[in-house]
């Protein structure tokens, strides 16, 4: 069986009093684009540096296909990693940047890179202590997905970029799961998570809340649905599932709906049903429901 790229038991990291990270467990297979989402201060740069080895745990454990993450030598083999705040070397230029980056890393497919820099526009020959946040990062992200290391851990990867350089790093993670890498990133982005993720795991106060692929996160959670029909009004107050009931005029009415749709249908079955209209969750409703309106707006932003 092939190894997991991520795989971590009940990974703990607690900072004095303060859990940053509790109890994390979680399997990320080969091949697979896995997001971490969560507010401010959930936890997920935490879980990345211990993915890293950049900070021990506390207590629990985490592997790179296999290698625990703490024997970095060997670990970092097959890994390349953007950080949040991307730090470079300010006297060197662009160009001199990505040549130290491709001779320490996994080595590279320069073919690719040369691509990687005219979709990112990046001008080459500035000193880094020149360059802007986003430039800092676009250089970054071009010298992780220019290698061949089969798992790409990016902490915040487009937090600086602008909308048109989010929609090529978007493309650039397509590219690299049909080239069979793994991705593990972490966002406050939900339409980012949204557009390039398999699968999301949704951190909240350092303890993962849930892990389910997008669609799968939108049937957990609640769907509107509305309802035209003849005759007297359906009774659904007390249905499984059914909250909200509101009724929108003569004929109309409209419900909240989670879980499995049947009570609400076994309900409805004997109405005279003119139409029916089910409006899935966007994924920013589904954060109200694990957050709460305050950090929604954060998380969203
Ligand atoms: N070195 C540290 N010393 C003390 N507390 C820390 C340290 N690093 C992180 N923390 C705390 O641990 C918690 C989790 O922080 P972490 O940076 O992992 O969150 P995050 O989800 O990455 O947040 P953000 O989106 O703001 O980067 C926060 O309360 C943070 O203040």
């Amino acid at each position: 069986m092939t190894a997991p790229a991520v795989r971590t038991d009940a990974l703990t990291k607690h900072y004095g009093r303060l859990p940053a990270l509790e109890d994390l467990t979680i399997e990320v297979p080969p091949g697979e684009v896995f997001g971490f989402l969560g507010p401010n201060g959930a936890g997920k740069s935490t879980a990345i540096r211990l993915l890293l080895g950049l900070a021990s745990p506390t207590s629990g454990r985490a592997w790179l296909f296999d290698v625990p993450a703490a024997d970095v030598a060997v670990a970092h083999r097959r890994v390349a990693y953007v950080p949040a705040d991307v730090a470079l070397w300010p006297r060197l230029t662009g160009q001199e940047i990505l040549h130290l980056l491709a001779r320490t890393g996994p080595g590279i497919d320069t073919a690719y890179r040369d691509e990687l820099l005219a979709r990112f526009d990046v001008d080459l020959s500035k000193r880094a202590d020149a360059y802007s946040t986003g430039n800092r990062q676009k250089i970054a992200l071009v010298a992780a997905f220019a290698t061949r290391a089969p798992l790409l851990i990016l902490d915040e990867p487009t937090s600086g970029l602008d909308p048109l350089m989010e929609q090529q790093f978007r493309r650039t993670v397509d590219e690299a799961r049909d080239r069979g890498q793994t991705v593990f990133l972490s966002s406050h982005q939900l339409a980012e998570v949204e557009a390039v993720c398999d699968r999301v795991g949704i951190l909240r106060a350092g303890r993962l809340s849930e892990v389910a692929t997008v669609p799968d996160l939108r049937r957990l959670h609640r769907s509107e649905v509305t309802l035209t029909y003849t005759g007297p009004a359906p009774r659904l107050d007390a249905v499984p599932g059914v909250d909200g009931v509101e009724s929108l005029g003569e004929g109309r009415l409209r419900f909240a709906l989670t879980g499995p749709p049947g009570p609400a249908l076994h309900a409805l079955a004997d109405v005279d049903t003119v139409a029916v209209s089910i409006r899935e969750p966007s994924l920013e409703e589904i954060f109200l429901d694990y957050y709460g309106r305050d950090s929604v707006s954060e998380v969203a932003r």
